[in-house]
């Protein structure tokens, strides 16, 4: 099955966005990768790297976190806005979760502040006066398997007519509590409010993303292997094993 085809992952601040375990996005992500013969790379920029190379980015991973990180990080963030914007716009994988996903958009304003957002999605997120906390399924008309996880968030996200919502909310909260919708993909933005970690939960997800960045690295890209159930029952334990404490 060996082939050359090689994809790098930055993960963005993994030491301060980094809550309910969504590191666990980028093993998942990894491993489907690994297992199909295609060489993965990690690099995990913190806030200790004096400056972020997303050049070789292929696809960029950014987790969840509490309203304190979120400022640190935006603030870091804020300075490479134009070529993270660039980079959404001209294809590129960007995956972002709760904390990530709200730095994603014009503003996050907190109980106590706000926080200026990167302006790659045409949405905004104030603040709410409750936390919206469930487990959470949704419906994607891109899978036939539902879309799980759970939310933790105070705030309340609204996404632009140009943005298609990641999901229809079957149970939970969603991007509003009211909206009945979750999450949004633009170009091959994806960015949900889902923990679990999101991808060992939802494998088709994975796939799709991965797919993304290899057609669009690859001209000669036809799709991935589906992998057997054996490896795919090997894919949950070892997430379990090293994910879920
Ligand atoms: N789970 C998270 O990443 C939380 C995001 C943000 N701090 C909020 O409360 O809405």
């Amino acid at each position: 099955m060996g082939n050359n085809y090689e994809i790098n992952i930055v993960h963005l601040y993994p030491d301060l966005l980094n809550l309910y375990g969504d590191r666990g996005n980028i093993a998942c992500m990894e491993k489907r990768l690994k297992w199909r013969g295609i060489d993965a790379k990690v690099h995990m920029c913190t806030n200790q790297d004096s400056s972020i190379d997303l050049k070789a980015a292929d696809i960029i991973f950014v987790g969840g976190g509490s309203d304190r990180e979120q400022e640190i990080v935006c603030s870091l963030l804020l300075e490479k806005k134009e070529e993270l914007k660039a980079y959404a716009e001209n294809g590129g994988v960007l995956v972002a979760v709760c904390g990530g996903y709200q730095l994603l958009g014009k503003y996050y304003k907190t109980a106590n502040t706000k926080i200026e957002g990167l302006g790659i999605l045409d949405i905004y997120t104030d603040a709410g006066d409750t936390r919206l906390i469930s487990n959470v399924v949704l419906e994607c008309e891109k899978f036939d398997q539902p879309i799980v996880g759970f939310e933790n968030h105070a705030g309340r996200t609204y996404i632009g007519e140009n943005h298609t919502p990641l999901g229809k909310v079957k149970f939970g909260n969603g991007n509003t509590g009211d909206s009945g919708y979750e999450g949004v993909i633009y170009k091959n933005v994806i960015a949900t409010y889902l923990h679990g970690p999101l991808l060992p939960k939802n494998p088709q997800l994975c796939d799709y993303i991965l797919e993304c960045a290899l057609k669009r690295k690859y001209d000669d890209f036809d799709g991935l292997k589906p992998l057997d159930d054996e490896l795919e029952n090997k894919a949950n334990k070892y997430i379990a094993d090293k994910y879920v404490r």
